[in-house]
This record gives structure tokens, sequence and C-alpha cells, in this order.
């Protein structure tokens, strides 16, 4: 049996993907598109293999902050409804074409109302685009609408969560700068979607520490954590066995899921390198690690990258892609025999069948 996935393998393997922006994942050439047809006159080039360039380049300061400035080009674009669905569609394309079966994506609709759309027209304009996605290419994908933490419309963005939850929208997050933004800045939100019986997650343990992400669980009751590698600060490795501190051994007793997306952190400087990051250890701790894109743009990635570049750091077999693979689904904010489906009758067989493709005659 092979168990060094090659990029094409990993291709092939049924993959979930639960942390990837919207906004993040804009093809270049869309938009440059968009900016002929809207007028936008701020890209940094019209040319779309050069703006590609640039968004990596721009995304490598080190700093979380410098990092979202690239933001209000991707933004700037999708202000109407014709332009939001087409972006939707596309990720979703993109995602089916790079073997995810199942994805979350999110994005902040109030930064999409400036030409004038109310936030329900901005939710149901990239509705359309992944159910258009789902019925070309099978693909499933849940929307996460995300208020941004700087702002003030988180509670208007819960309503909108929990109003279009039977029409796809599967939870609600927080994004954008973290340090000065603390996640009980906005409470009053989480508060109201555990009223809602809702699902949501939140960026937590990137851009600031544990106390963030001792918040966003023990304050706000987040299901899960956007990044939370910053949770490595309370895990002494000093010598041998790892000791967990009361934060680490929390998240890991109640199996809270992190969401890790290993190039982004080290863009933005929360980890130092692949081989230095986190996951390492906590996958070995059995912590539930997920692995995600974040902003395949930015990032200049795809998942199948993502976990490309975690074989050749950690040395990585199909076990471990699929028990990143099952640890996603099972996190998901997905109904329970939705997951069970596609665990059962999608992850576990279609990587089974790669297992035993890559398998060789005994010499
Ligand atoms: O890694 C991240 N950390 C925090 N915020 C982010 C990250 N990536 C993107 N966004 C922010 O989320 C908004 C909605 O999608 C984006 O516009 C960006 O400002
Ligand atoms: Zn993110």
């Amino acid at each position: 049996m092979s168990d060094r996935p090659t990029l094409d393998d990993i291709r092939r393997a049924p993959k979930v993907l639960l942390h990837d922006h919207l906004d993040g994942g804009v093809r270049p050439a869309t938009i440059v598109d968009l900016a002929r047809e809207t007028g936008y006159g701020d890209l940094p080039t019209m040319d779309a293999d050069n703006l590609r360039t640039w968004f990596t380049e721009a995304s490598n300061s080190g700093s979380l902050e410098r990092y979202l400035e690239t933001f209000s080009h991707t933004v700037g674009v999708m202000q109407s409804a014709e332009a939001l669905s087409r972006v939707a569609y596309e990720c979703a394309e993109d995602l089916a074409k790079d073997g995810v079966v199942y994805a979350e994506v999110r994005y902040a609709p109030e930064q999409h109302v400036s030409a004038g759309l109310t936030l329900e027209q901005v939710v149901e304009a990239v509705l359309d685009g992944f159910a258009r996605g789902r019925r070309e290419h099978g693909i499933r994908v849940g929307a996460l609408v995300t208020a941004m933490r700087h702002q003030a419309r988180s509670m208007e963005i819960a309503e909108l969560a929990v109003r279009y939850r039977d029409a796809g929208v599967v939870g609600f997050d927080i994004a954008g700068a973290e340090a000065g933004y603390p996640p009980t800045r906005h409470l009053d939100a989480f508060e109201y979607l555990q009223r809602e019986n809702a699902h949501f997650t939140i960026h937590a343990g990137e851009g600031f520490g544990l106390p963030s992400i001792w918040q966003a669980i023990q304050w706000c009751g987040a299901d899960r954590l956007g990044h939370g590698v910053r949770i490595i600060d309370d895990i002494e490795v000093d010598g041998g066995t790892p000791r967990l501190g009361r934060l680490a051994d929390y998240v890991r007793d109640k199996r809270i899921p992190l969401e890790m997306c290993p190039t982004s952190n080290i863009q933005t400087g929360a980890a130092k390198s692949i081989e230095e990051h986190p996951i390492g250890l906590l996958r070995r701790l059995s912590f539930r690690v997920t692995v995600n894109t974040d902003n395949r743009l930015m990032s200049g990635t795809t998942l199948s990258e993502e976990f490309a570049k975690l074989v050749d750091a950690f040395g990585y077999g199909w076990d471990d892609l699929q028990w990143f693979t099952v640890n996603a689904m099972k996190s998901a904010f997905a109904p329970f025999t939705d997951r069970l489906e596609l665990i059962n009758g999608v992850i576990k067989p279609g990587f089974a069948q790669l297992k035993w493709s890559g398998a060789r005659p005994l010499a």
C-alpha cells in the first residue's frame, strides 16, 4: 500500500472544508472582469496573473491587520447580486474540482451593502450561487454569515443567520482584527444564537492568545474555534510528556473542533513554518483538529495543497488525512444525518479506494 499520498491522489480524495472565506477565494480573472464591469478603479493591476502574485505577496506581512487590508479589493468588486452569485458559484466549482465534497464558506454580509443591496439580498445572491454549484457539480456548500468584530452589527447578522437557517445558512462567525476586539464585545449576539439553538464558530487564538480562546468558549459558547492555534500557549512541552493547562484540557476533553489553516497562519505570523506549526503536536495529542484553507487567493492555496504540505512536513499518510477529514465532517454544522451519510457513504469508501489503488505488487 502506498502510504505517502501525492498531491494528485489527495485531489481525488473526498475532502471537507469548514473554514474558507468567500471574499478570500475569488479568482483573479473574475476580480479583473468585475472591476471592469463595475468601474472599480483601485486594483493594483488589471492583469490577472500579476494580480494573483500581488495578493499572495501582499499577504505575507507577518501581521493579521496587514493581511486583512487586501480584502478591500475583493469586497470592492462584490457589491451586486450578480457579482456575489458569480463568485459563490465559482467558489463551489473550484472547491468541487479540488475534490471537496462538503464545505462551509463564510463572508460578512455587512461588507457587501455599499452599492445599495440589503443584507437579505446579499445572503440570497450567495445562496443562489452555492445552489447552482450543487446542481452542476454535486458539492454541498453551506454558508456561514460573519459579523466584523470591529463593527457593531453582530446582532443583525446573527438574526440573519437564524432567518436563513433553513435556506442554506448553517451558522455564524465573527472575523477581522482580533487584538482589541474580544469576542465578548458581541456577547448579546452569541447569547441570542444560543437561545435559538443555532450554531457558531469564532475566529480566536490567531492574532491574539489564550484570553480570546477562553472568552470564545467560556463566555460566548462557541461550537468551534477559527484557527485556535494559540491554544499551544497552554501546553508545556519542555522535556518529556507535554503538560496541558486547564483551558487546553477543556478544549481537548470537550472535543472542540479547531479549524486550522496552516499557510494563512504563517502569513499572519501565528506560526513560524509548516514544520513548526502547532498542528503537528495537536494532532499527536488528539485534539479535534481539522485542516482548512482560510483564503485560497491570499494564501495561493487549495485544500489539497494544505494537506500535501502537511504530508511533507509531518510524514502523514492516508490514515491521518482520513482522520482530519472525518474530524471535519463530524464538526460540520450540517444536520447529524447528513454528516453520517457523508462519512459512511462518501468519505470512508473514497479513502478506502485511494488507499488500495495505491497498492503495489509485492516484489
Ligand atoms: O484569518 C482571518 N482572520 C480574521 N479575519 C479574517 C481572516 N481571513 C479573512 N478575514 C476577514 O473576514 C472577512 C469576511 O470574510 C474578510 O473580509 C476579512 O476581513
Ligand atoms: Zn478566517
